[in-house]
């Protein structure tokens, strides 16, 4: 079988770091991997060429493929064009579109990188946390929504910005299904994080995910409010195995963890319907205060490639193979600024995606 990408590179440093994972993916098929690539727009350089961020050719690409390889979308020259013709439409629209309710980004600290993280390695060392967030609900899509003049209150008849934090119950009782058999799978603990004790939203989503933990007894189930999760974080993030959570508290907390294991650019995700099709990028966005000059990390792209072979192909050796590539370079091949420290060899996007080739090489 031959398994088809689209690659949608996006815009800032999308394009470099989509390239590394495509060298990475095309390595393996010297060792029988039928893979195949086809590029299409998104975001703000679709925006440029076509005149919208999602193009329909660039979603039919998507659709017609077996999953979808993403870098990054957004350009802070767009951000004065009208909401639905930024860049980061995009990528919710194309969340939306295919369905992709179920992002896993898995934090984990490799014992290479325990001493660049910003916590202490004692802290942070052996970590190893799955954020399962929703992802196609939430405050991110509800309606209504916009600026409006204000109905009630001391700042009646002056203009308002609104949002709608909404959940339907089907929508959090499939992601709390997703995440409870995710944490069956690891370490049988599970925590809802909400703010509960303000939002209805989320006291309703509390109240679902305890309704669904019947079906998990062998899952301990706990609750936390995102104010205390994002402290807890940081003060002893080896307590967590899964955490579950909304759009927006998983958004803000997945770049927070992230940092504990070194930097955004390790933090990779997949993005998965009901039938495990699905969407790979890493968390962070297009980072325009470093693009074009070659020096983005490009490990999150790469781990997010090795999860696209694990949960859509069942590529489980192969999957592996770039895992293991990835924690060669870190213990001795050179590294991007980011997760730079003394007595190691400095190195750019393209200079990493040539290391973890030999390192490919060499296994
Ligand atoms: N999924 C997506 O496409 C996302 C898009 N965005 C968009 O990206 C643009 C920039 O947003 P920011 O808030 O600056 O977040 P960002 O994640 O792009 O960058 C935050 C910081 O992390 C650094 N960084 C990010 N990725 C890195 C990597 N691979 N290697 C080394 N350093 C890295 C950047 O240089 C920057 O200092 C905005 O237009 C935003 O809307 C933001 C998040 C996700
Ligand atoms: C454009 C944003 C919704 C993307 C983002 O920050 C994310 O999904 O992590
Ligand atoms: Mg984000």
């Amino acid at each position: 079988m031959t398994y088809k990408i689209a690659v949608l590179p996006g815009d800032g440093i999308g394009p470099e770091i989509t390239a590394q994972a495509v060298r990475v993916l095309e390595a393996l098929r010297s060792d029988g991997l039928n893979i195949e690539f086809e590029q299409a727009l998104i975001g703000g350089a679709a925006y440029r060429a076509h005149g919208e961020p999602l193009p329909e050719s660039t979603l039919a690409l998507a659709k017609a493929s077996d999953a979808v390889l993403f870098g990054s979308v957004g350009d802070f020259s767009l951000d004065t064009l009208p909401r639905h013709l930024r860049p980061e439409q995009a990528i919710l629209g194309i969340r939306k579109a295919l369905n992709l309710f179920a992002n896993f980004r898995p934090a984990v600290v490799y014992p290479e990188l325990a001493d660049a993280s910003s916590m202490r390695p004692e802290v942070v060392a052996g970590m190893d946390i799955l954020i399962v967030r929703e992802l196609t609900g939430d405050i991110y899509f509800g309606q209504p929504r916009g600026v409006r003049e204000c109905p009630d209150g001391p700042f009646k008849g002056q203009r308002e910005g609104f949002d709608t934090m909404r959940y339907a119950e089907g929508e959090v009782r499939r992601i709390a299904h997703v995440a409870f058999q995710a944490a069956q799978k690891r370490g049988k603990k599970l925590c809802s994080v909400d703010k509960a004790n303000v939002l209805e939203t989320t006291q309703f989503w509390r109240d679902v995910v305890t309704d669904v933990a019947k079906e998990y007894p062998e899952v301990a189930l706990s609750h936390m409010y995102v104010d205390n999760c994002a402290m807890q974080l940081l003060k002893d993030p080896k307590q967590f195995d899964v955490i579950v959570t909304g759009n927006l508290f998983g958004d803000i907390l997945s770049d927070e963890a992230s940092m504990l294991t070194g930097s955004i650019g390790m933090l990779p995700s997949a993005s998965l319907n009901e039938s495990n099709f699905g969407l790979y990028e890493p968390i962070h966005g297009s980072a325009p205060d470093i693009a074009g000059k070659d020096l983005a990390n490009p490990m999150a792209t790469v781990l997010s490639a090795a999860m696209m072979l694990r949960y859509t192909f069942g590529l489980e050796e192969y999957a592996a193979r770039i895992e293991r590539a990835v924690q060669a370079v870190l213990a001795n091949g050179p590294r991007t600024g980011d997760i730079w420290r003394e007595g190691k060899e400095r190195t750019g996007t393209s200079g990493m995606g040539g290391a973890l080739l030999k390192a490919l090489a060499a296994q």
